[in-house]
């Protein structure tokens, strides 16, 4: 594994903001950090990068142990481990070339070359026609475009993106994300992405990692987590199932990738010569598979058969009951 964390706390004025957090992220993975705005993400990203000191616990990025580093091991750390931002953090008064360029000019690196890296960056994420272009006539997608590009100037192992979609519209959003996609499997980058929406989840990430009060209340493949949503993450995705629901027994099937297209409703029907009304449906795209929900509405008498028919399928179910 690259990131490992564990135990780790952060307090501000004595009030921990990280609160007994551990976890792994494996190297080639894009992992998700989801939770509402103050739960600690950012502050747990600067943790990684060495920007934070942490209060108690460990992490070690790629064996560096991140308390037992002097400055030139954080500044080599930072070198391995780059970042993007909501905001893209570019200097305005320099061109996209000369953004690019800056830290391979901290670092000492040749003219020349770095000219030519930074080109061919530029190239990789998009933007062959705005060298000289400065942020100002940059749209909000293209100014992220630039922030990856520099961020891949020293060849990291780990880009740490933090809400880097969250400033774009629903469109430029995909096409950041496709590209990021695309660079953390062309060059194998490690990508721990913080945000704060569901959908950045749902289209690049594996595996998710659910923030609530500086602790993680859910991790695991985010397939897994919407399929079993926990309470924490149906939170997030704003499912409030008794205020929806008819009262009564409702019963919800979890369709995973080998069921989505399969006519299991209507078997079931048939087969267990039952009526029920379908009240609420979802289908979803995660990471480029469809999977979806369904919520029946049942009549008591039929659960225990519907309960045994799914089961027997290998369906996934949950019976919410609505007694209010
Ligand atoms: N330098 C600091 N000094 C004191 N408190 C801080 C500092 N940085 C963050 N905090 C507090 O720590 C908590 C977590 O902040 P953090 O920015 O990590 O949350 P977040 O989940 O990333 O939220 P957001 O998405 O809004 O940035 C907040 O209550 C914040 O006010």
């Amino acid at each position: 594994m690259l990131i490992q964390i564990r135990s780790l706390r952060k307090n501000y004025d004595q009030q921990a903001v990280i609160d007994d957090v551990s976890f792994d992220i494996m190297k080639g993975e894009i992992f998700g950090i989801v939770g509402k705005s103050g739960v600690g993400k950012s502050t747990l990203l600067r943790c990684i990068n060495g920007l934070e000191p942490i209060t108690s616990g460990d992490i070690v990025v790629d064996n560096f142990r991140l308390a037992s580093l002097d400055s030139d091991g954080i500044r080599n750390l930072r070198r391995k481990v780059s970042m993007i931002f909501q905001n893209f953090n570019l200097l305005n008064q320099k061109t996209a070339l000369e953004n690019v360029m800056l830290p391979m000019e901290v670092w000492g690196m040749e003219k020349h070359s770095s000219k030519e890296k930074a080109m061919s960056l530029l190239d990789l994420v998009g933007l062959k026609e705005k060298y000289h272009s400065r942020p100002k006539s940059l749209s909000g997608g293209e100014k992220q475009r630039v922030a990856i590009a520099r961020a891949l100037a020293l060849d990291p192992e780990i880009l740490l993106c933090d809400e880097a979609t969250s400033a774009l519209d629903p469109k430029t959003t995909k096409e950041i994300l496709s590209l990021l996609k695309e660079i953390n499997k062309s060059l194998g980058l490690t990508l721990v992405v913080v945000t704060h929406q569901m959908e950045v989840i749902k289209e690049i990430c594996q595996r998710v990692c659910v923030m609530e009060s500086g602790k993680v209340s859910a991790l695991g493949k985010v397939e897994d987590l919407f399929l079993n949503p926990e309470v924490s993450l149906k939170k997030l995705l704003g499912e409030e199932d008794l205020e929806i629901l008819p009262k009564g027994t409702n019963l919800r099937i979890f369709f995973t990738k080998e069921f989505s297209d399969e006519a299991i409703i209507t078997n079931m029907s048939r087969d267990l010569a039952i009526n029920f009304s379908i009240v609420w449906g979802k289908l979803e795209n995660f990471n480029g598979s469809v999977l979806g929900s369904l919520v029946l509405h049942i009549h008591p008498e039929d659960e225990h058969r519907i309960r045994e028919y799914l089961t027997q399928r290998g369906l996934k179910w949950e019976v919410i009951k609505n007694e209010s």
